[in-house]
């Protein structure tokens, strides 16, 4: 019998106690037929983010849902490198807790992986199907004009630049971060330049990416001087 393939989730986790639950109920009833492990990186989250996630291993098992602490907020990047060393899986999802990239996703991105044998599979929110809810006129601005600015200058043949729902083959996604510089929010978009630079077959599906319902975003004014910086770089360098 063929071998079935594994998924390792990773999320990321800051404060995020309102909602990590709803979100691993979501992921066990979405990818009930396949098999795939959670990891939890979740950098001292002084709300008892971790409590929870102790007693959801205890329902649903702890060799499903592993847990792998940092001391502190030490940024989106680094979260995700953190996460990828204790993955056992052969391909990795990348996701945030918050809800607002939804489980229910999870199948349509591993079907087309498995249709198109791509590398990477890309959640975007700026095709037809795809779209934005609950944001402020504001943010909305920012994230589109952020894309617009990084289409402009970086061609990367890719729509959604600065989302983060991703399916990556484990391999390529060792091989990618391992030249990935940005620590903070702007790691997603260097993570698909490069993708695109080294020549990845990547495939994209449209997700509607909906504002959290708990708690607040952790994005600030100083990540988006971090997004601008980032961009120059990437610029220079790729
Ligand atoms: N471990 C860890 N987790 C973090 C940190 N900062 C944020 N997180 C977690 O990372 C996820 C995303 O954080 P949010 O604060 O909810 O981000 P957002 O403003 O909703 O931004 C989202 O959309 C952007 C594109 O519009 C994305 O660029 C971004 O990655 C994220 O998906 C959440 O699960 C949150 O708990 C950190 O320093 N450490
Ligand atoms: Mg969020």
């Amino acid at each position: 019998m063929e071998k079935k393939n594994k998924y390792s989730i990773i999320i990321p986790t800051y404060n995020e106690r309102l909602n990590i639950a709803i979100v691993i109920y979501l992921i066990f009833k979405y990818l009930r037929e396949f098999d795939f492990e959670i990891i939890i990186v979740d950098d001292g989250s002084p709300d008892g983010t971790q409590d929870i996630i102790q007693q959801l291993r205890q329902v649903y098992g702890e060799e499903r849902i592993l847990l792998r602490a940092r001391p502190k907020k030490l940024g989106l990047g680094t979260a995700y490198c953190h996460g990828l060393r204790y993955a056992s899986g052969d391909f990795v999802v990348i996701m945030d807790a918050d809800l607002s990239h939804h489980p229910k996703y999870l199948p349509s991105f591993i079907r087309k992986q498995i249709e198109t044998g791509a590398s990477i599979v890309t959640g975007t929110r700026y095709v037809k199907n795809g779209g934005v809810h609950g944001w402020n006129l504001l943010r909305k601005l920012t994230s589109r004009g952020a894309n617009v600015l990084a289409q402009t200058l970086l061609w990367p043949g890719v729509s959604d630049l600065t989302g983060s729902f991703r399916l990556y083959k484990k391999s390529v996604l060792e091989d990618i971060i391992s030249s990935v510089v940005s620590k903070g929010y702007v790691f997603q978009m260097e993570m698909i330049v490069r993708a695109t630079r080294k020549g990845y077959h990547i495939e994209e599906v449209p997700i509607t990416f909906v504002d959290r319902v708990f708690g607040s975003s952790k994005l600030g004014g100083s990540e988006i001087v971090e997004y601008l910086k980032g961009l120059i770089y990437l610029l220079l360098t790729t």
